[in-house]
């Protein structure tokens, strides 16, 4: 590279990367815009990803409804949030009621928009999983999951969307997982409730387009939670144990964060994976055959490994 070549190319990169940060700091004071003072519906809040993303919201200065099936929980959550003694922020509320039992979903929603007036952001987030096969799971048990991960969030997105509707303003987060893209052996109701979960929100994006309501569909890989330990067997016990996989997945905070950035730069859906779960992804689409030889596979290993 010659000398004039050099003096004109520097300038050129330092106005890009300063072009680039000031790109990224606008970005910033939108994202921080948008959540600021916004009445944001956290579910599951109790533990995992949803206790996280209650304190990434709240510290970012949202107005938060923590909601879940354990009021003491949730008080304490409350006062761990008021303890951190943020600038700027406002007392969370707690609305208890149990996403499985359809008959409360309303009553909770109509607490929820008495309480706050409206609501700018609903973050489905509490889910359960499951582990078990499909010939000795009770029928009962896929609906439990189906009740929990699927028709209580659609209940509670129906039963707040009218408000939001008539506002001409809100936005719907849910947290599906990797496993609505693709289904793994032996988590069958798992990871069909989270394929109807992806179903029903992509449609929901474009019926709500209209009214200027976002959606959003949040995919995670495995995040250290309590999901394994939570999950339901095939006789509807509960698993109790940390799965390997689980205890070495993304720390919930980080995910929270990711679900931050997200909601707030309004993406469409995110993947919040590795790249092997990613890859797993794309194969599911461009070869199927193979992606179905190896989760046979998997399956296969994953029986022999139960039975010796
Ligand atoms: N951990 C992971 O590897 C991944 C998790 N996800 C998803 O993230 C979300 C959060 O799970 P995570 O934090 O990991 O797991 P946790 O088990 O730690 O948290 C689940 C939350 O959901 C709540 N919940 C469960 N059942 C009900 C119900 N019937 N009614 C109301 N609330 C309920 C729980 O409340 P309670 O305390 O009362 O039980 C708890 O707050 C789920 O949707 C999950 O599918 C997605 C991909 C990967
Ligand atoms: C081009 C080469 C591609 C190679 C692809 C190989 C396929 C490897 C299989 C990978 C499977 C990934 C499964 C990921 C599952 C996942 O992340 O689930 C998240 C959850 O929701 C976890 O819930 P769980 O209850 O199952 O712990």
């Amino acid at each position: 590279m010659d000398y004039i070549t050099s003096i004109a190319i520097i300038p050129l990169l330092v106005g890009c990367m300063g072009i680039f940060g000031l790109f990224r700091f606008l970005q910033w004071i939108r994202m921080k815009a948008y959540i600021q003072d916004s009445v944001v519906v956290i579910t599951g809040a109790t533990s995992g990803l949803g206790k996280e993303c209650a304190k990434v919201f709240y510290t970012a200065g949202a107005k938060l409804i923590l909601c879940g099936r354990n009021n003491e929980r949730l008080e304490e959550l409350i006062r761990e949030l008021i303890a951190t003694n943020i600038k700027k922020t406002h007392r969370p509320h707690a609305v208890v009621f149990d996403l499985a039992e359809s008959k409360t979903i309303v009553p909770a929603a109509n607490e929820i928009l008495k309480y706050s007036g409206h609501v700018d952001i609903l973050i489905n987030n509490a889910g359960v999983s499951y582990r078990g096969t499909i010939m000795d799971t009770a029928l009962e048990v896929d609906k439990k999951v189906m009740e929990t991960n699927y028709f209580g969030p659609v209940a509670l997105t129906k039963a707040i969307l009218p408000s939001m509707i008539e506002k001409k303003q809100g936005h719907i987060v849910v947290i599906s997982s990797i496993q609505g893209k693709i289904s793994v052996p032996f988590r069958s109701a798992y990871a069909a409730s989270k394929h109807a979960t992806q179903a029903f929100f992509d449609c929901l994006r474009a019926e709500v387009e209209q009214h200027d309501i976002e959606v959003t569909v949040i995919s995670p890989g495995y995040i250290q939670t309590n999901l394994s330990l939570n999950a339901l067997t095939a006789d509807g016990s509960t698993y109790g144990v940390m799965d390997k996989n689980t205890a070495n997945g993304r720390s919930p905070t980080e995910v929270a964060y990711a679900v931050l950035t997200a909601v707030g730069k309004k993406k469409k859906e995110v993947m919040v994976a590795d790249l092997l779960p990613c890859l797993a992804v794309s194969l599911r689409t461009l070869f199927p055959r193979l992606f179905f030889y190896i989760m046979a596979m998997r399956a296969r290993k994953e029986r022999k490994g139960k039975t010796s």
